[in-house]
């Protein structure tokens, strides 16, 4: 393929291709948007874009309706053995009492994920008769509420749920959640529906939750490793219903994301302002608006979610020096990618702002001073600045705090007193986890305080637990 496509400005792609290292480097810089005809874009090396200057859109709305359709087909398929039965009965058997299924009325649908695809599964599950819960902890909490559905604790909605429909995108923080430990808190005989993706669940964890009864049935159209090998054991229990990644294969929706992705690079090569064209003054604050803004959308996980956002550029600049166009659409990269599958760009950001009803208002401090520098600080819910070139965070909510936003951060709120910097190096130093710089910010003495530590290596999600 890398011969072709080396002649080529724009590339557009299903879930199946995988748009490596190897393909940008064949196109010799000459490739200027890849476009995803679809949600998810984990197939797209994305660093490799960025350092080709090759900017990569997607369609993130065209397949959400086929996805909710096949999850409720899904839902309702496993419920009532519809796979299992067709393959008896075409192997010349007649086994009705063998496939009694179960009814969907009155019984209790967890969302897991309350985005584009989850809220349709919702409505649509509320028109089956089924009660409806969702759990999603950036998702405003009137998203659900206005379509009748209660939203939940994780823990809440595993205990409750009879049956579980999996829609959050495949993040470090969602990979591999469905795990022991969640099945364990699953009511007895749950049902699972996945068509987000395969590696939000683990394998041999769903296989033990199958073989001791805690899942009753799952349904999966997504996998780890897509296609699955033939003797894949999940693939072949008797007790799980496959199809092979149709959530967006109606002709419909392939027609929508056509549509859609081909508008989306069309307006990508006309685009008013690209990657490459970054104003180089502006470089530092790009990393720093779009970290800041990972950092804040994180903070009020399991809050109401985020609906506005208030950003304010402290500059000796007058506003009209100052075209903070790139920074905005790199705030909503920052809030809208750290909790979804949708990638954001120059190209789409406002547009995907809006479409999530993410209201973005700015603001701007005049300082007196030099014009040189273009900006002073950002801040947002939190505040930050570039010292010597590099992203730094000065501001957790009213706390003061100083440290490098390179690599990954742990913040900690707590009651500053002695031995808690010490029990949380000792929790992250028992899983070799290199603490690289620990700064506490405070009110005064004993009261709240910010802890906030640099660690050169992810913790485990137990550690976090731990420190927790
Ligand atoms: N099987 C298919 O063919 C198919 C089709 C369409 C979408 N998908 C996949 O379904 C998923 C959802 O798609 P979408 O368009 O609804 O995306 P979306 O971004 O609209 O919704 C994802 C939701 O997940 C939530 N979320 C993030 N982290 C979470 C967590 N830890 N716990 C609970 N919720 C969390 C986000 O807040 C967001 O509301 C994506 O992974 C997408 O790739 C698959
Ligand atoms: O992420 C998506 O949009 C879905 O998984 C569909 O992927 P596809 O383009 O391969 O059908």
């Amino acid at each position: 393929m890398c011969t072709k496509i080396s002649h080529c400005d724009a590339l557009i792609v299903s879930s199946g291709t995988k748009v490596t290292r190897e393909v940008f480097e064949s196109f010799g810089g000459r490739l200027k948007v890849v476009g995803r005809a679809g949600v998810e874009i984990d197939n797209v090396d994305l660093s490799a874009a960025t350092e080709h200057g090759c900017l990569v859109v997607n369609a993130p709305t065209a397949n959400t309706v086929a996805a909710a359709e096949h999850a409720i087909a899904l839902l309702a398929s496993m419920a009532r053995n519809i796979a299992q039965a067709d393959a008896s009965v075409k192997a010349g058997k007649w086994q009705r009492s063998k496939y009694v299924g179960v009814s969907l009325v009155r019984k209790t649908l967890a969302v897991m994920g309350f985005g584009m695809v989850g809220s349709e599964v919702a409505r649509c599950a509320k028109r089956l008769g089924m009660n409806v819960i969702a759990h999603d902890p950036y998702a405003p909490v009137d998203r659900a509420r206005a379509i009748g559905v209660e939203s939940v604790s994780f823990e809440d909605a595993l205990s409750s749920a009879d049956f579980i429909s999996l829609h959050m995108p495949l993040t470090p923080a969602t990979s591999k959640m469905f795990n022991d430990d969640a099945f364990s808190k699953m009511k007895k005989g749950v049902r699972i529906v996945n068509v987000a993706r395969g590696g939000v669940i683990d394998d041999e964890a769903l296989l033990r939750a199958l073989d001791s009864g805690i899942v009753a049935q799952a349904a999966l159209d997504v996998f780890t490793e897509e296609a699955p090998p033939k003797d894949n054991v999940v693939v072949q229990h008797e007790k799980v219903t496959v199809t092979p990644h149709l959530g967006a294969s109606t002709k419909e929706a392939q027609e929508g994301v056509a549509v859609k992705i081909a508008e989306a690079v069309v307006g990508a090569l006309k685009g008013e302002l690209a990657a490459s064209a970054v104003l180089s003054e502006l470089s530092p604050f790009i990393a720093l608006a779009e970290k800041l803004a990972r950092l804040a959308v994180q903070l009020v996980a399991g809050g109401s979610g985020v609906k506005s956002v208030r950003v304010t550029y402290a500059s000796a600049r007058s506003p009209d020096d100052l075209d903070t166009r790139l920074l905005q659409a790199m705030i909503t990269k920052g809030l809208i990618e750290t909790i979804s599958s949708v990638f954001v760009n120059l190209v789409n950001a406002n547009f995907t702002a809006k479409e999530r009803g993410l209201r973005i208002t700015e603001e701007r401090v005049l300082l007196d001073g030099s014009p040189e520098n273009p900006l002073e600080s950002i801040k947002i819910t939190v505040e930050g600045r570039v010292k010597d070139g590099k992203p730094h965070l000065t501001k957790v909510g009213s706390f003061g705090v100083n440290v490098s936003l390179e690599g990954s951060l742990i913040l900690c709120r707590q009651v500053y007193q002695p031995h808690l910097i010490g029990k949380v190096g000792s929790i992250l130093g028992d899983e070799n986890v290199n603490v690289n710089f620990m700064s506490v910010g405070r009110i005064a003495t004993l009261e709240q305080a910010v802890m906030t530590s640099g660690v050169d290596e992810e913790p485990s999600k137990e550690a976090l637990k731990k420190i927790g």
